[in-house]
């Protein structure tokens, strides 16, 4: 039978720079994981592309996926919705590829309670007014949208205990690198490795 892969679950406050370190991991030649595209409510910003960034939903069409438990989790942040598919997950998983999820906390928790056996990585900022200098920097919000991040925020950076590892985000290679880290660590703890060999020397 077919091993499953590994869910990575990559979260932590907006701005922090979740959407940098993973643009920067898939960019990368080694990297093995498939990425999740999330649906979301909010408007595309400049440049990004409907099934590329996002899958681009109205309101009425993402509560269809609600109601047809079409999402593995999803939130309302700061006036929009955003979700996981849920098939393209499952179906990835048990491909035996590792998927990867870059989503806000409360998401976070939900894939902790329907897969505890997911890894979970909180992405923290150097401070808080470096966070706040990043959102700011990013120039993507309004100064009220700007205030309800900085406010989610604060609240999402209490949840870090409840994850796996915390992976500060001082510079984006740094990040990365210990995010795969983390990954590969991972599959040898969770006795992939160990199963591999224990199958090779019985047929030997
Ligand atoms: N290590 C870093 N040092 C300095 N700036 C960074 C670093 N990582 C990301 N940034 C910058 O911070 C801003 C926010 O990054 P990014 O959009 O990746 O955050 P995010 O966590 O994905 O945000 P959101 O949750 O709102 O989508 C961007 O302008 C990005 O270039
Ligand atoms: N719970 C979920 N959160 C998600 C998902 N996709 C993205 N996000 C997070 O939402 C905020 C805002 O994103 P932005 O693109 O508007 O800046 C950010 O923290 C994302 O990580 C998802 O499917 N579920």
């Amino acid at each position: 039978m077919q091993e499953k892969g590994l869910l990575i679950v990559l979260s932590g406050p907006s701005g922090v720079g979740k959407g940098t370190v993973r643009k920067e991991i898939f960019s990368q030649p080694d990297t093995a994981f498939e990425y999740s595209v999330s649906a979301t409510t909010r408007k595309p910003r400049e440049g990004e592309l409907d099934g590329v960034d996002y899958f681009f939903k109205t309101r009425e069409a993402f509560e269809e996926m609600i109601e047809n438990d079409q999402l593995l989790e999803y939130a309302e942040y700061v006036g929009n919705y955003y979700g996981t598919p849920v098939d393209y997950v499952r179906k990835t998983l048990d491909e035996g590829k590792d998927v990867f999820l870059e989503i806000e906390v409360q998401g976070a928790g939900q894939v902790r309670r329907k897969f505890p056996e997911g890894l979970f990585i909180f992405l923290a900022p150097p401070s808080l007014s470096e966070l706040e200098n990043r959102i700011v920097t990013r120039g993507t919000e309004t100064e009220d949208l700007i205030k309800g991040r900085m406010k989610a925020a604060r609240e999402e950076l209490e949840m870090m205990e409840l994850y796996d590892y915390v992976v500060e985000n001082d510079k984006v290679e740094l990040a990365c690198e210990r995010v795969k880290s983390i990954v590969v660590a991972e599959h040898c703890r969770r006795e992939r490795v160990q199963y591999r060999y224990k199958k090779m020397l019985e047929v030997d």
